[in-house]
């Protein structure tokens, strides 16, 4: 699996700093609040439960799963409601958590589910942030890492259901996909 990966990116002792220094400002952030956080499944879950676990706050968490690329290295443009969650989160502050921004369509997506139902603030956080993937105007409001206009795979991030496991952010082979 390892032989699949062009460069390392971003290794754990990195992802951990970035896991440090998001959790402190998210805990000053929402200091004497409880806010939801909502785990965007599959991706996150590796971000997830590293990033919580720099978090000093009562929060409720939840996951979600939205899929638009099933498994491939591009976006197929629609984002599909795998997996919904069942609390309410009217009049509540919603931290969603990503691994990737990559067009925007999929946070968009979220954000305005949440916005119809009444969430009282919604931010997010994001391992890595692809500005120049972005087909929609949105942004993240802490982010881990910019990250360049590549295919990446790792710590979550799969194609066609792989590497999720793997411990570090790289750059997927280009012979790996395009043939
Ligand atoms: O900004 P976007 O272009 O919408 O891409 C970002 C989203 O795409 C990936 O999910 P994917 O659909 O691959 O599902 P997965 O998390 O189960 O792999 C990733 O985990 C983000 O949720
Ligand atoms: O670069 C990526 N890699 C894996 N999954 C993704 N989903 C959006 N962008 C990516
Ligand atoms: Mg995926």
């Amino acid at each position: 699996m390892n032989n699949d990966i062009q460069e390392v990116l971003f290794d754990q002792g990195r992802i951990h700093d970035a896991a440090m220094r998001l959790g402190k400002q998210i805990t000053q952030d929402y200091a004497g609040k409880k806010p939801v956080v909502l785990s965007v499944l599959k991706g996150a879950y590796l971000w997830t439960a590293d990033l919580l676990r720099e978090v000093d706050l009562y929060l409720d968490l939840e996951f979600i799963n939205v899929s638009s690329y099933h498994g491939g290295v591009s976006s197929t443009n629609e984002i599909t409601l795998v997996t919904d969650i069942r609390s309410d989160i009217q009049g509540r502050d919603v931290l969603i958590l990503e691994d990737i921004v990559d067009t925007g369509q999929s946070l968009l997506f979220m954000k305005e589910l949440l916005a119809k139902r009444g969430a009282s603030s919604i931010k997010v956080a994001t391992l890595l942030d692809k500005k120049d993937g972005r087909k929609v105007i949105i942004d993240a409001d802490y982010v881990g890492f910019d990250v360049r206009n590549e295919f990446v795979v790792g710590y979550g991030l799969d194609y066609k259901e792989m590497y999720r496991n793997l411990p570090y952010v790289g750059i997927l082979k280009k012979e790996v996909y395009t043939d």
